[in-house]
């Protein structure tokens, strides 16, 4: 735990500190905060303090009337109800009048910003205020023009690429269809849906739709948040380019690169409102992963006159930092109709009663329409018990989850966290063929097999974290090989997980690489980037793990054929519904979880507050 206790802090501040509720980090931008405004008020310092921390954990800002929803690695719920949490409206009340709001006599410092929404006060960093702000600007600019497309041309177009295995066009509702038609008629449209609903294989579709309509060849740039996400987005486009007819040529690379990323620039991309990016359309996969500020800094580059398709699965945890972009704009409220264009040209998926495979569109995904909003809902990928456990989970339906994990599926197993048998026999096993590639110095294969098999855990520390995981997982390799793994060295089939970004590398936060055998006999970190992988001395790896268990959060934008989960006990309050659903839909084939019934129930129950004041009306104050 970070929980720095610096000497000064005392009082309300300090007690949350104590706790570990608020880091070193946190309470000292409070104290200098409060020293330069002038502002000794100990809730609006705690208030100002949890601000930072609510953005440190992913929050955009504070939602004032829920200070005590937190959740905090290590703490259960009653532990952070013990707190001595001050009444919130008190604390709006001092906030409303406290120099840091409202600007002081000290000069023109307003570091927080106080909004009004329907569901209460939201406290913000200006920064992220203002970011916030951009991005609704920006949206609402977009949306106020639409592109010029011959609607013949578009149809046609949409009748030869959504067809059924027999060539016959898809069956009426087909909200893949109704996607592209949003794609063609609108400059920005979001496409969410959890995996295998067949997003990349929409956006392969609308991308040769636009190809098609245009007079003039297309510049398309293809973007992800991590060089993995971006390296599975290149394959799946690849892969149907050739029947599609797609010029060859768009090579999908991390939003960092296509923003023109600058040793030395700060958040300054090369690409930037007063230099927009050179593509007429953009698209932007695993959306759920960015953060406000790049998806901020994307807007910004965008020509208002060029397409943008933000594609992602609102319902995952989401980024690391600051914002849940994603999951904000498919809840933002909606204002207009849908438009008229795409009403014309997809009226019988619109209009459609449920079909055997999919249901008719609902009043609400009508509504999200008139925003550009699409939900991709059938399943096409694993059919059966993982999409319906995911799909429990993400309705917070616990019985059916129960249901499901004890059905004796061949897709989904439940145990006690004590029954490791099976999840030891796929440690060892994964970890075996790995390392065989590995020795062999085929790279491609070491990382192929890593994604056989993946132990996740919700925690860092204690019984149930990933530390303690990864270390139960190195000992049964190491009496399966009997060889014991120097944790300070590098060994063939050693799996590698990155810490930190490193944009001269191309390296990312989360990235998960291996380490391989070279046919010089020196050994390299490999990691998957597109077709090859990408080879580099594990020398030059600044900030890496060895990694035999991860935690959920960074498991975000992977999968694996088969994901074992090890629960915490129920009262943990990481264990939430986002954290259940990210895990389980990492399994491309079998999920396991180990855990208590007490601590399924409470996870599927238990949300993540992500307070932005994106999906909501706000009324920033003072007005
Ligand atoms: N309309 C369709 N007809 C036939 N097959 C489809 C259709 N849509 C998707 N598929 C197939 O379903 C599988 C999953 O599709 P796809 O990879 O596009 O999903 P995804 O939502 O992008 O998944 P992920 O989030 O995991 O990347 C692919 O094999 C794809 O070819």
């Amino acid at each position: 735990m970070e929980a720095l206790v610096p000497v000064a802090a005392s009082g309300l501040v300090g007690a949350f500190a104590e706790a570990g509720v608020l880091t070193a980090a946190d309470v000292h931008v409070a104290h200098r905060l409060g020293r330069l405004g002038g502002e000794a008020s100990e809730r609006v310092l705690l208030a100002a303090a949890l601000a930072v921390r609510a953005v440190r954990s992913g929050s955009v800002c504070l939602d004032v009337r829920r200070l005590s929803e937190v959740t905090v690695d290590e703490l259960s719920d009653d532990d952070i109800a013990a707190l001595p949490w001050p009444d919130p409206v008190e604390v709006v009340a001092e906030l409303r009048k406290s120099p840091l709001v409202i600007g002081g006599a000290g000069g023109p410092l307003v570091p927080l910003r106080l909004v009004d929404s329907d569901e209460g006060e939201l406290l913000y960093l200006a920064r992220y205020f203002a970011q916030e702000q951009q991005i609704r600007t920006l949206l609402d600019v977009r949306a106020e023009d639409v592109p010029r497309v011959r609607p013949s041309e578009v149809r046609a177009a949409l009748d030869a690429l959504f067809v059924a295995a027999d060539g016959s066009p898809a069956r009426a509702p087909d909200r893949q269809r109704i996607a592209a038609a949003l794609a063609a008629c609108r400059w920005t449209t979001v496409i969410a849906g959890g995996p295998g609903t067949g997003k990349t294989h929409t956006v392969a579709r609308i991308l040769a739709l636009l190809v098609r309509a245009s007079p003039r060849p297309l510049r398309i740039g293809l973007a992800a948040p991590t060089g993995k996400a971006a390296a599975r987005l290149q394959e799946s486009i690849d892969e149907q380019s050739g029947v599609l007819g797609l010029p060859p040529g768009p090579k999908a690379m991390t939003l960092h690169r296509l923003l023109g990323w600058r040793r030395g620039g700060g958040s300054r991309f090369r690409w930037n409102a007063d230099n927009r990016l050179p593509y007429d359309v953009v698209v932007v996969d695993e959306t759920s992963m960015v953060s406000l500020t790049l998806m901020c800094r994307v807007l910004e580059a965008m020509r208002p006159d060029a397409r943008l398709i933000l594609v992602g699965d609102p319902d995952q945890l989401t980024s690391v930092d600051a914002g849940a972009v994603l999951a904000d704009l498919v809840a933002r409220p909606v204002h207009g109709e849908i438009d008229v264009a795409v009403r014309e040209l997809v009226s019988s998926d619109l209009d459609a009663a449920s079909d055997p495979d999919e249901a008719a569109l609902s009043a609400g995904e009508h509504r999200r329409l008139a925003s550009g909003i699409v939900r991709l809902s059938r399943g096409r990928r694993f059919g059966g018990d993982i999409a319906a456990l995911a799909v429990a989970i993400r309705d917070g339906d616990d019985d059916r989850v129960v249901e499901v994990l004890s059905s004796g599926s061949d897709a989904v197993s439940w145990r006690g966290s004590d029954d490791i048998a099976e999840l030891r026999d796929d440690v060892v096993r994964s970890s075996a063929n790995v390392t065989r590639a590995a020795l062999a110095g085929d790279a491609d294969g070491a990382l192929a097999r890593l994604e056989e098999h993946r132990l996740l855990c919700a925690h860092r520390e204690g019984p149930y974290g990933v530390r303690q995981w990864a270390r139960h997982a190195m000992e049964w390799v190491a009496a399966d090989t009997g060889r014991a793994l120097d944790p300070g060295g590098w060994c063939p089939g050693q799996p590698l997980l990155v810490a930190a970004n490193d944009h001269e590398l191309q390296i990312y936060n989360g990235d998960t690489g291996v380490v391989v055998q070279l046919p010089d006999g020196s050994l390299g970190a490999a990691f998957a980037r597109g077709h090859e992988a990408m080879v580099i001395p594990p020398s030059r790896l600044a900030d890496t793990h060895t990694v035999y268990a991860m935690t959920i959060h960074r498991s975000q934008g992977s999968q694996y054929d088969v994901v074992s989960v090890v629960l915490p006990e129920e009262s943990s309050s990481l264990l939430t519904r986002e954290l259940l659903y990210t895990a389980v839909t990492r399994a491309r084939r079998h999920v396991r979880i180990l855990g208590s019934e007490e601590a399924v129930r409470a996870g599927v129950r238990r949300r993540v507050l992500r307070a932005s004041g994106l999906r909501r009306e706000i009324r920033p104050y003072p007005r």
